[in-house]
Order: structure tokens, then C-alpha cells, then sequence
């Protein structure tokens, strides 16, 4: 529904995206993570057609982005990274502007996402606060119930309780067939919604991956409880890789075999034990960490 085929974009600074290839299928949620600066709304910019490549193309629903801009535009729903507001307006008074502008008739859906994020839609935009101003742009994004939405860092300014709502709204539209490609900063939100996730990194994609296989590749981190002292000399002797937290509790990473782990622990009296898989969080940071370079050499 969503592709990119070598998408470059090369300011005269030398910045930019490079080579940024990837495809969102119909009625999916795609994440697209990566720090400030790193291309999220490049990339998004030449989805919308405000901005033409140097090289390579983006299409949505097979129409090409640049040439076919207003088409597409009448398609999406968009929340830019900054939204740009008529300050004077109210917010009643801008979403009514949007909704003539794109030949919106029915309120319905517009007065359901102001009852379903709180917005005090009478008050003027110039004395929102950042979070009000988000919601007014999320709604002006999906009040005309479009296929296929674009969002970038959509929940900035909202407090946790409207992320929840967010996270809410976002699985409904999945469930409802809708394609959304979304940037944020919040790795839960990703990881609540996405089913696959973009890593980008000074401009060029480092991952496409599917999260539940990016966590399951990747370590689990076991801490286990022993009844005995002495069975730290047979974790030290069985060769996994573990930390000392206690004289009776360690931590053990496994990636991929577990093998080795289960016949230690076999020998060992284990009293308790945890296991957690890495966060979206803590895979992204491996990215961008020291390693990022290796861990990019071995996924990709
Ligand atoms: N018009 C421009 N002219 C020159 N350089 C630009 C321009 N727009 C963006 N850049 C540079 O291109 C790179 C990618 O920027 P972009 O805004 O796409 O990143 P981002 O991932 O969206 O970051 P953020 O999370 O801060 O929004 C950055 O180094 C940025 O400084």
C-alpha cells in the first residue's frame, strides 16, 4: 500500500535519506523509529509529495507520490511532526475549515475523536497547550476516515492517559483495514501497535523486522535464585554468559540455544526464576549503541 523504492533525498548540506527502501501491505501498522535527525520526516514528506527525491520513488496505493500528490492527499490522513495552526481560530473553527476543505459533510466521526481525546474544542488554538493542539491535529487527520494515515510522533504533548486512548484508536483502525505508517519516540506505543518497525540511521534504513522476531532473536535475560552457594562454581563453570548480583542470584543472558541453560540449571537448586525479553527500547539502543555496527551486519 506504502513503498519506497531507493528513496534519496541529498540537501546541499549533505543530509538527507539515502537508498530508504521498504513497503507497508494493506491494513497494516508499520513503525518507523530512529533519533532526531536520523530521516523519519524526510521520508514522510516525499509520502505526502511536498517534496521531490533525488532519486528512487515513493507510491501509495500504487500512485505515484510526487506526480500524483493531490490524489493521494484526498486518500491520507496526515499529523505532521509540527502542525502549523490558524492561532486565532478556535478549535471548532479550524476543524470546520479542514472539513469543508475536504468536502466533509457528516460531524460524526469529527464529534466522536473530540468526545474520545477531551478537547475543549471551543477554545481558541493560541491558548492550547501542546498536548490540546495534537489532539486538534489528530483529529483534523482522521475525522474524514481515510485509508491510509501518516503520522509523525503523533503523541507528543499528550499525557499518558491520551496515549492510552491513542494506542486504542490506532488498533481499532488496524482492525478496520486501515494502513498507518507512524514515527515515534515512544517505543511502547510502537510496540502496542506495530507489527514490523523501520530502523533508520543517519539517513539509510538499518532493520526491517517484524517485532515479535526482533525480540525473539535477540537475548532473553533469566535471573535466577539459587538454594545454594556452591552452585555459583557450577554456573561458572558451565560456560554461559552471567553476571554475579548476589552470592546466590545471577543473571544470565541466552540468545538462541537454551540448551546449555537448562542442563546447568538441571545440577543447580533454583529457587527462583525470571525471565525477561528485551524491550523494543533495548533492541533499538543495540542499533545505536557501540556494537549498533555488528548488530546492523547480522540482522539486515
Ligand atoms: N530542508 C532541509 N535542508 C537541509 N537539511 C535538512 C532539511 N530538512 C532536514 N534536513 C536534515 O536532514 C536530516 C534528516 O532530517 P529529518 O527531519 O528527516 O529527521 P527526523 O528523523 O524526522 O528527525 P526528528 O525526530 O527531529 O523530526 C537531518 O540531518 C536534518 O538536519
Amino acid at each position: 500500500m506504502i513503498q519506497t523504492k531507493s528513496l534519496t533525498k541529498k540537501y546541499a548540506n549533505g543530509k538527507g535519506i539515502f537508498d530508504v527502501s521498504f513497503q507497508v501491505n494493506h491494513g497494516e501498522v508499520f513503525g518507523f523509529l530512529g533519533p532526531n535527525g536520523a530521516g523519519k520526516t524526510t521520508t514522510m514528506r516525499h509520502l505526502l509529495g511536498f517534496i521531490n527525491p533525488t532519486s528512487g520513488s515513493a507510491s501509495i496505493a500504487g500512485l505515484d507520490c510526487r506526480t500524483n500528490a493531490a490524489e493521494i492527499q484526498r486518500k491520507l490522513g496526515y499529523v505532521p511532526g509540527e502542525i502549523a495552526f490558524f492561532d486565532n481560530m478556535t478549535g471548532n473553527q479550524f476543524l470546520k475549515f479542514i472539513a469543508e476543505m475536504r468536502g466533509i459533510h457528516n460531524k460524526k466521526l469529527q464529534d466522536s475523536l473530540t468526545e474520545r481525546f477531551e478537547l475543549e474544542s471551543d477554545r481558541k488554538i493560541r491558548k492550547m497547550s501542546k498536548g490540546m493542539k495534537q489532539k486538534v491535529g489528530l483529529i483534523a487527520a482522521f475525522m474524514h476516515d481515510p485509508e491510509v494515515i501518516i503520522l509523525d510522533e503523533p503523541t507528543s504533548g499528550l499525557d499518558p492517559l491520551m496515549q492510552k486512548k491513542f494506542v486504542d484508536l490506532i488498533n481499532e483502525e488496524r482492525s478496520r483495514g486501515k494502513t498507518i505508517l507512524m514515527s515515534s519516540h515512544i517505543f511502547d506505543e510502537i510496540d502496542n501497535t506495530c507489527e514490523r518497525v523501520a530502523i533508520i540511521r543517519d539517513g539509510r534504513l538499518v532493520a526491517v523486522e517484524n517485532i515479535t522476531t526482533l525480540k525473539t532473536t535477540l537475548q532473553k535475560r533469566f535471573t535466577i535464585t539459587f538454594g545454594n552457594e556452591q552452585d555459583m562454581a557450577t554456573i561458572n563453570a558451565s560456560g554461559l554468559n552471567y553476571e554475579k548480583k548476589d552470592r546466590n542470584k545471577v543473571e544470565i543472558v541466552v540468545s538462541g540455544d537454551y540448551n546449555n541453560l537448562v542442563k546447568t540449571l538441571a545440577e543447580c537448586n533454583v529457587i527462583s526464576m525470571d525471565a525477561a525479553t528485551q524491550s523494543l527500547e533495548e533492541i533499538f539502543m543495540r542499533y545505536y549503541g557501540k556494537e549498533g555496527n555488528k548488530h546492523v551486519m547480522d540482522i539486515v
